[in-house]
């Protein structure tokens, strides 16, 4: 598998931060770490979001998107998770990724600069276009859905 390689721009408030990194050899995901003030952790509570920095900005080659995901300890244990998921990063977006966190846990939960807060998926981009018809091809599916072949 070829690695595709992906422009990154460190903000001066990522100063002292790990680049997000594979956590192991088979990991589909980078995770990425909150880039808030070292003094001035987010506390979310519940109910609450926030838009946490990563002090990060991308170049990614055209026919390519990242996916923000979130990590599944941090929903698990805290029910803390992203907002939009899978949020898109667009191959044309030059500003400062950001991740959209929400707590839907009972509890505070203390955003500490340098957590990992949620991964970056690259993934391929296949764009459509559009075919105008005036009528679509039968199945047996027809319209059902939400529901229509039972629980
Ligand atoms: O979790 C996210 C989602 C998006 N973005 C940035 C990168 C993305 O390319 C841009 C636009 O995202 P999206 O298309 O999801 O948002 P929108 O509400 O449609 O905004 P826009 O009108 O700018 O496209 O915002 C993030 O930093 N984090
Ligand atoms: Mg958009």
């Amino acid at each position: 598998m070829t690695d595709v390689n992906v422009k990154i721009l460190p903000l001066p408030h990522f100063d002292g931060l790990d680049l997000p990194a594979y956590e192991t050899s088979g990991s589909a995901g980078m995770d990425v770490r909150a880039a808030v003030g070292a003094d001035d952790a987010v506390v979310l509570m519940p109910g609450h979001r926030a838009m946490v920095p990563t002090g990060l900005s991308v170049a990614i080659p055209e026919g390519y998107e990242i996916q923000v995901r979130p990590r599944s300890g941090l929903a698990a244990k805290h029910g803390l998770t992203c907002l939009n998921t899978p949020g898109t990063i667009d191959s044309d977006y030059r500003g400062e990724i950001k991740v959209i966190l929400i707590n839907l846990g009972d509890a505070p939960f203390t955003i500490a600069r340098g957590e990992r807060i949620a991964q970056l998926v690259l993934a391929p981009v296949t764009r459509l276009a559009w075919k105008k018809v005036g009528a679509l091809d039968e199945t047996a599916r027809g319209a059902g859905g939400f529901g229509s072949t039972g629980r």
